[in-house]
């Protein structure tokens, strides 16, 4: 099996608006392996986001180089990409990924139908993060730190191979973020997960193989000594 799920080689991706060309990522580089865990912090607007988009598909690079599970992202059509995305890739957006028609316990059904899974094991993970008594609330009924922990369960839910996860442990308190860390982690080592965490909190990011910061369109290795 080939462990590399993310090779990404020298990437650039601008947003045009009007007459003014935004340079956002400008030779970015980053490899992540299956069992690996990369926090990714910098400032905000440093291009956090977009780089989460052109790795799920959602964006395409201006140019560079992107292999995902071992395949090209030229030979991965709209549909290869919504086959990931359903499969494989699961994104935690900030805003959570929930579908407000449906309660909890519905959209983590319906999460791991999408993925092929007939089974699951959704109401251990909502006992794990804290939530299991939301289950048959709706989305708009949850405080945003629920509503991110449901959105948790449902990525998990789907048993994904990559997770790209964006701050998913910014609107938790302390000790609710510390239940959320060995989630990525016992499923990092138990099944062979791969992981990007956009993150700021030092538990997640400190657990993590590597911490890179995002600065001038590029990941490096982040030094805490220049940060302070
Ligand atoms: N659709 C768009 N059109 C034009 N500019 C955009 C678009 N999306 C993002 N940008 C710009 O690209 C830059 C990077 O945005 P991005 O959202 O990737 O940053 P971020 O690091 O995720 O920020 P934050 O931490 O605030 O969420 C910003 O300057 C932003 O204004």
């Amino acid at each position: 099996m080939n462990d590399a799920l993310i090779q990404a080689q020298d990437l650039s991706r601008s947003y045009r608006t009007g007459r003014e060309q935004i340079s956002v990522l400008r030779g970015l580089s980053l490899d992540l392996r299956r069992g690996e865990a990369v926090a990714v912090i910098g400032p905000s607007g440093s291009g956090k986001s977009t780089l989460l988009n052109l790795l799920n598909g959602l964006l395409a690079p201006d140019s560079g180089q992107l292999r995902l599970f071992g395949r090209d992202r030229s030979q991965l059509n709209d549909d290869d990409w919504a086959e990931l995305r359903r499969t494989r890739i699961a994104t935690l957006f900030q805003d959570g990924n929930l579908i407000p028609t449906l309660t909890v316990a519905r959209n983590i059904v319906f999460r791991a139908g999408l993925a092929g899974l007939q089974e699951h094991d959704g109401e251990i993970l909502l006992e794990r993060l804290g939530i299991a008594d939301t289950a048959h609330r709706y989305p708009d009924q949850l405080s945003g730190g629920q509503r991110q922990r449901a959105a948790l369960a449902c990525a998990f839910v789907m048993r994904p191979e990559l997770i790209l996860a964006d701050e998913p442990t910014g609107s938790l308190d302390y000790a609710t973020a510390k239940r959320v860390a060995p989630l990525f982690f016992d499923a990092i080592r138990e099944r062979a997960l791969g992981a990007l965490i956009v993150t700021h909190n030092p538990e997640l990011a400190q657990r993590c193989d590597q911490v890179l910061e995002l600065r001038e369109g590029a990941l490096r290795p982040w030094d805490s000594a220049l940060s302070s």
